[in-house]
C-alpha cells in the first residue's frame, strides 16, 4: 500500500523543553492508527507537526510521498481537533450550516452554495448518521451528536487522511463505542486512512489496526497483545476516568478483547 505519512528521525522541542527525540514511523493507505501515551508526551504536538503548524527541529516528514515543505494538497487531510464544538446552546447555526460552511473554499466567500454543495453536505451528514438532524441548531444537539456533525464538517471535503485528537474525551461510553464503530466503518468501506490520538486505549484497540505509543521522548509500535492491563491503567485519561465513574461504567477495558 502507498505510504500516506512517513516520519524519519524527527525531534522537536517546545522552547528548551525536548518533547521527542529521533522518532520514526510510517502510515500506509487504509491504516487505522491509534497514537497513545501518557499526558504531556507530545501526541497533540505530533499531530500539529503532521499538519505543518509546527516545524521539526530535526528530521523529515513526508505526506503522500512529498516532503511536507513542498506539500500543498492540504484538503486531502481532514483534522478534528480536541473538543470540536465549544459554543453554547444558542449558537445560531444548524448542523447543515456548520457542515456547509467548511465548503467555503469550493463555494467561494460571499457566494451562495449551489445544489452540488447542498448535496455534498447532505451526504456528509448521512455518512455520520445525522441527516435527520440537519435543520437542528448545533447547540441543541447532544455532545455525541455535535461530535458527529463536526466529523461530517471534516468529511464534507472528502479527505483521504483523517487526523483526530482525542475524539472521545468527555463523552459517555455508549457514544465512544458508536464513534469508534463509525470510524471503523469509514475506514473499511471508504478506505479512509485514520490517525487518532486517544487515551481510550482499551476500547480503541478493538477497532484500530495499529497502535503507536509515545513515551519518554520515544515512539514504539505495540502489538495489540502488548496493550495489557498495566498499560491500560498507565494511559487512561483522568477525564475519561471521571466520566466513566459518574456513569458507573465498570466495564473499562472489559470489552477490549485483550
Ligand atoms: N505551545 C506550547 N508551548 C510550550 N510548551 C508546550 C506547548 N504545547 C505543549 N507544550 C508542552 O509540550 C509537551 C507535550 O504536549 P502535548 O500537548 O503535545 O502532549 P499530549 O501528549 O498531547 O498531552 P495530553 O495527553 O495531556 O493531551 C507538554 O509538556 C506540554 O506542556
Amino acid at each position: 500500500m502507498p505510504k500516506v505519512i512517513e516520519v524519519d528521525n524527527l525531534s522537536f522541542n517546545h522552547g528548551n523543553e525536548p518533547v521527542f527525540r529521533k522518532i520514526g514511523f510510517s502510515v500506509s493507505q487504509g491504516d487505522f492508527v491509534a497514537i497513545i501515551g501518557s499526558n504531556g508526551t507530545g501526541k497533540s504536538t505530533l499531530l500539529r507537526l503532521l499538519l505543518g503548524e509546527l516545524a521539526p527541529a530535526v528530521g523529515n516528514i513526508r505526506l503522500f510521498d512529498q516532503d511536507i515543505h513542498q506539500f500543498r494538497n492540504w484538503p486531502k487531510i481532514g483534522y478534528l481537533p480536541q473538543a470540536g464544538f465549544q459554543s453554547g446552546a444558542g449558537f445560531p447555526a444548524t448542523a447543515e450550516e456548520i457542515v456547509k460552511a467548511n465548503l467555503f473554499s469550493q463555494i467561494g466567500l460571499l457566494r451562495f452554495p449551489k445544489k452540488e454543495h447542498r448535496e455534498k453536505t447532505q451526504r456528509a451528514l448521512e455518512l455520520v448518521d445525522m441527516a435527520a438532524y440537519s435543520k437542528r441548531l448545533i447547540g441543541e444537539l447532544s455532545g455525541g451528536q455535535q461530535q458527529r456533525v463536526m466529523l461530517a464538517r471534516v468529511l464534507v471535503n472528502d479527505p483521504v487522511l483523517l487526523l483526530l485528537d482525542e475524539p472521545t474525551t468527555g463523552v459517555d461510553a455508549q457514544t465512544v463505542r458508536s464513534l469508534y464503530e463509525l470510524l471503523s466503518q469509514l475506514n473499511r468501506k471508504t478506505g479512509l486512512t485514520i490517525v487518532m490520538v486517544t487515551h481510550d486505549t482499551g476500547r480503541a484497540a478493538n477497532y484500530v489496526s495499529r497502535i503507536l505509543c509515545l513515551e519518554e521522548g520515544s515512539l514504539v509500535e505495540l502489538e495489540k497483545s502488548q496493550v495489557d492491563e498495566e498499560l491500560l491503567h498507565r494511559h487512561k485519561h483522568p477525564a475519561n476516568d471521571d466520566q466513566r465513574r459518574q456513569e458507573g461504567d465498570k466495564g473499562y477495558g472489559s470489552d477490549s478483547g485483550i
